[in-house]
């Protein structure tokens, strides 16, 4: 069965759920059911506020695999279909690691059908959050290179934890890779041009107190705030009509989107053809060997 049928039984309402565990809401929200709707996102869902917190728990970094972007883009969809959800907010199960952006393993040693599945589910994780509806926040509780931060920059708001080992940037550049148009854009959308070439060209992963005077995040706060942070900042966005808030969104980004929804063929033999050189190849090795070498 192919990876999508087969994530998608496994969530099906009534299929049993390894792991699922239901009880009150951590987030101090009273009448909040805590449910477990997948092996790596967990969703704790308060139908009073209108607010679902979804966790990451990828151990050990929360890497984007194919697994972790498709059950993330299920367990999204839910909640896009949810009446009770107006709003989400993104973080870790764990402090430390918000995401360890995209798996690597996925884009080293594959075939070209592979990375072309990999970068599809990329795509399609990034136009589901981005046109996303609801509003979205990020509560950012960990480091955050790439493919993490990208996540966040898709919210309408992040607050991260003010910790200076929580570096927060698309790095791709230090990788010897680069940001593809529409990560690029994301950034622009958030700190404007200037700010994102310098950012990108040079690999940047900002500390809290950088990351928020250049505009990447809204908040730095205590570590153990960042999630009543968030849940309180989105009451603010809550406040506001749907419909005019989720008109002005689309507004705001449908330039954005158009960009990719044109170009999606296109942009995914483009990553295929990067990612399957023989010197590319060499680069991600080197740097993957370089990671786990810490540890060995
Ligand atoms: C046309 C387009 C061209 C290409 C576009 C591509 C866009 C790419 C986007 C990306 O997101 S690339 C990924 C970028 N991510 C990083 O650079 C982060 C790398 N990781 C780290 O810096 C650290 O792991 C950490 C997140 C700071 C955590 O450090 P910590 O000391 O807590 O853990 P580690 O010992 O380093 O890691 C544990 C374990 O996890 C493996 N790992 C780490 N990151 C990744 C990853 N992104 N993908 C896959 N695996 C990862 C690491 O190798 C360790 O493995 P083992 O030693 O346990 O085997």
């Amino acid at each position: 069965m192919a990876l999508v049928a087969r994530v998608r039984a496994l969530l099906l309402p009534g299929s049993r759920l390894r792991g699922a565990t239901l009880g009150r809401a951590a987030n101090g929200g009273g009448a909040g059911a805590r449910r477990a709707l997948s092996h790596r996102v967990l969703v704790e869902a308060d139908p009073a506020a209108g607010v679902a917190v979804v966790k990451f728990r990828n151990p050990p970094v929360n890497s984007l695999s194919l697994e972790m972007l498709t059950e993330l883009g299920i367990c999204l969809e839910k909640l896009e279909n949810d009446k009770t959800v107006r709003g989400i907010v993104l973080t870790a199960d764990r402090p430390g690691i918000f995401s360890a952006g995209l798996d690597l393993t996925e884009m080293c040693g594959r075939n070209p059908a592979h990375y072309a599945e990999f970068w599809k589910a990329v795509q399609e994780l990034w136009l589901r959050l981005y046109q996303s509806n609801m509003a979205l926040g990020a509560a950012i509780n960990g480091t955050c290179p790439a493919g993490g931060c990208l996540l966040s920059l898709t919210c309408d708001y992040r607050i991260l934890a003010d910790n200076p080992k929580y570096t927060i940037g698309l790095n791709e550049t230090q990788l010897g890779i680069f940001a593809p148009f529409w990560f690029k854009d994301t950034m622009v959308n958030t700190i404007g041009h200037r700010a994102t070439e310098r950012a990108l060209q040079l690999g940047l992963l900002f500390t809290p107190a950088e990351a928020l005077q250049v505009g990447l995040v809204d908040q730095v706060v205590p570590e153990d705030q960042v999630q009543s942070t968030a849940l309180s900042v989105m009451s603010q966005w809550l406040a506001i009509p749907d419909h005019a808030r989720q008109l002005t969104k689309t507004m705001m980004r449908k330039a954005t989107v158009d960009q990719l929804l044109k170009h999606r063929e296109a942009d995914i033999q483009n990553f295929v053809s990067f990612i399957s050189r023989d010197s590319i190849q060499k680069v991600l090795q080197v740097y993957l060997q370089k990671l786990r070498k810490k540890n060995h």
